[in-house]
């Protein structure tokens, strides 16, 4: 794990503010318009982790947009070293090998988080945006052009509702598990942990009513920024960050709604680059980066 300064790499563990995880803002945010993607399939390509929960969404959303023959994917392997996220493939347009390199490359003086996923505009060699949920509007707002029907996983007479959850989920949930995982006091662990546990016990109460998806029927942006957590908590979370009071299979709610999610989107959940990623990738937590063999789990419909 490290970090750029001054567009220099730097080997470094994740910051501790007394003890607890804080996640960076993400720099480039630039939006890339309908106008500006045209009509033609896209110069701009997505680099993602499939290890990754935030890449994971964005990955799920280019999918349930039908936008997969429109927006190139490119992939990092799994494991993240002090050098961090290594490209699979060198880059077409520069030759980097490594994901640091596009940032300096996009910025030769970058200091921060070098994080997947990004958006990479092939023409100019340039990172555009490295924000997923910009990322997801691109998609579900912008290049809507590109497909027929109505999709929306943001439909404007709920969008508030919608982001009320999404913030809540990312809070609560989502950066949560960082948050328990990177935790380095105990007084700080437990506190997260029983907060993200308070969370998951709401999430199973709501659900009893029988809905299909959070806000009803109709999945939504809320529902994929959950289940790419959902789907990661026994393999990963449960064992690995701590995250131990109960596994998502102790709720029967959860367990039947993430299915409910993974049907529709099981080619984008790696098992293995998740756990490969996670177990080996934060050594502080797991020196031997050994990789549990547990625990059994039902993702193997493919
Ligand atoms: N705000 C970003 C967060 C992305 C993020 O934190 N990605 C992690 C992987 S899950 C990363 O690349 N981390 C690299 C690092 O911390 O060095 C987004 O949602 O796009």
């Amino acid at each position: 794990m490290g970090m750029l300064v001054n567009g220099v790499w730097q080997v470094k563990n994740p910051e501790n503010i007394e003890g607890g995880f804080v996640r960076p803002e993400s720099p480039y945010r630039d939006i890339i318009s309908r106008k500006t993607m045209g009509r033609k399939p896209s110069r701009f390509v997505l680099y993602v982790s499939l290890a990754c929960p935030w890449a994971s969404s964005v990955l799920i959303v280019r999918k349930l947009a039908g936008l997969e023959s429109v927006v190139e994917v490119r992939y990092v392997s799994p494991y993240m070293g002090d050098q961090g996220w290594m490209l699979e493939k060198p880059n077409k347009e520069t030759g980097a090998k490594m994901l640091h390199e596009l940032y300096t490359q996009t910025d030769p003086n970058f200091t921060g988080k070098v994080t997947v996923p990004i958006l990479w505009d092939t023409q100019n060699k340039c990172i555009v945006n490295n924000e997923s949920m910009d990322l997801i509007m691109m998609m579900n707002n912008e290049w809507s052009h590109f497909v027929e029907g109505d999709f929306n996983l943001m439909p404007n007479n709920i969008r508030y509702d919608v982001q009320v959850k999404c913030d809540w989920i990312y809070e609560q949930i989502a950066n949560a598990v960082y948050r328990v995982g990177f935790a380095s006091k105990q007084s700080v662990y437990e506190k997260e942990c029983n907060q993200l546990f308070e969370a998951l016990d709401r999430l199973e109460i709501e659900l009893l009513d029988g809905r299909s998806y959070l806000l009803g029927s109709e999945i939504l942006l809320c529902d994929v920024r959950l289940f790419v957590v959902l789907v990661r908590f026994d393999i990963v979370y449960y064992g690995h960050f701590k995250c131990n009071q109960r596994q998502i299979r102790d709720y029967p709610q959860l367990t039947a709604y993430m299915m409910r999610i993974y049907d529709q989107v099981w080619d984008t959940v790696d098992v293995d680059a998740i756990k490969t990623h996670y177990y080996q990738s934060h050594p502080w937590i797991n020196p031997t980066q050994i990789v549990p063999v547990g625990p059994y789990h039902d993702f193997n419909r493919e």
